[in-house]
């Protein structure tokens, strides 16, 4: 068993949907990273940074869930990172109502010693030199470097962004963002042209329709499953990517055929998270509701053929 780096936001969200609407609630990439990862029982630590109005419980309840906090650093004479949106009648695009860096305005990701020879890195979203940041405190070069992004960063740190891309193995990126980073309309082109860039396997996300894995010439693709009721889509790429990384970890397995079981472990655990508000529905996931799924996904996409 591999042990796990997780870099991105601890936060405060304030979501609203077609369904409702939440006052202060927690999240963040790393949440959901951890949270998601947190079902493989690997030995997962956090990097982040949190304001003196963060709740000592949402520390605990990542702790309890096996996650180390100990690089979750807490700046008593700050806030958190504040953000909010709302989603659109379809779930599927949303408007950024607040973003409020507070105390990530400043951050300096430190890595907890005993995580500095960690064997996989989940770069969550954030500014591209802070994932660079934890990179380069890594003594020993992570046999796995995964890096999330988004448009954001493409739009005002390209040139650190695609320094850092160089560095990681896998990159987790939605559709509309590898198109964007790479001017590519056909996503076949946009990952060959990212592979290019550095990492060698390619995630394209593509919300509720699953998720695509590029390798070379090899391509995997893995639906996402139908859902009576979709409530919050709020971290459901970071929940996919702590799946993701959570599984590969556990089994230290990084080959292409491995890596399409780690979608479909990140395809059914963001289908949880989506169930309900924020982290709700991922804080007490168990492992009979995750292999229930499991199944439900196989027989989705399994089917009988006679080429004649
Ligand atoms: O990816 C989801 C997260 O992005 C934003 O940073 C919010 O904190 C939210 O929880």
């Amino acid at each position: 068993m591999s042990k796990l780096v997780i870099v991105g936001t601890v936060a405060f969200d304030a979501i609203e949907t077609p369904f409702g609407k939440t006052d202060k609630i927690l999240g963040g990439a790393a949440t959901y990273i951890g949270l998601s990862a947190s079902n493989f029982n690997v030995d997962s630590a956090a990097v982040s940074v949190v304001g003196g109005d963060f709740p000592q419980e949402y520390l605990d309840l990542l702790k309890d869930r096996n996650v180390d906090i100990e690089g979750i650093e807490i700046v008593k004479d700050g806030k958190t990172f504040f953000w909010s949106g709302k989603y659109h009648n379809d779930m599927n695009s949303r408007d950024t109502l607040t973003t409020e860096l507070n105390v990530l305005e400043h951050f300096n990701p430190i890595v907890p010693e005993n995580y500095k020879d960690a064997d996989v890195v989940m770069l969550g979203n954030l500014h591209p030199l802070v994932q660079q940041g934890v990179l380069n405190q890594m003594t020993k070069k992570p046999k796995l470097a995964i890096l999330d992004t988004m448009n954001f960063w493409m739009d005002i740190a390209l040139d650190d962004l695609l320094s850092v891309i160089k560095n990681v193995d896998v990159i987790t990126i939605n559709d509309e963002e590898a198109r964007q980073l790479t001017g590519e309309y056909s996503l076949v082109v946009a990952a060959r042209k990212i592979q290019e860039m550095g990492p060698k396997y390619v995630v394209i996300k593509k919300g509720e329709h699953g998720a695509l894995l590029f390798h070379d010439d090899n391509v995997f693709y893995a639906p996402a499953l139908p859902l009576e009721e979709v409530f919050d889509p709020t971290g459901a790429g970071d929940t996919f990517a702590g799946g993701f990384a959570g599984y590969l970890a556990k089994t230290g397995d990084f080959s292409f055929e491995n890596m399409k079981t780690a979608v479909i472990y990140g395809s059914t655990l963001a289908s949880f998270c989506v169930e309900k508000f924020g982290t709700e529905r991922m804080q007490n996931l168990t492992d009979k509701e995750i292999y229930k799924r499991l199944d439900q996904f196989k027989s989705l996409t399994q089917f009988d053929i006679e080429l004649t």
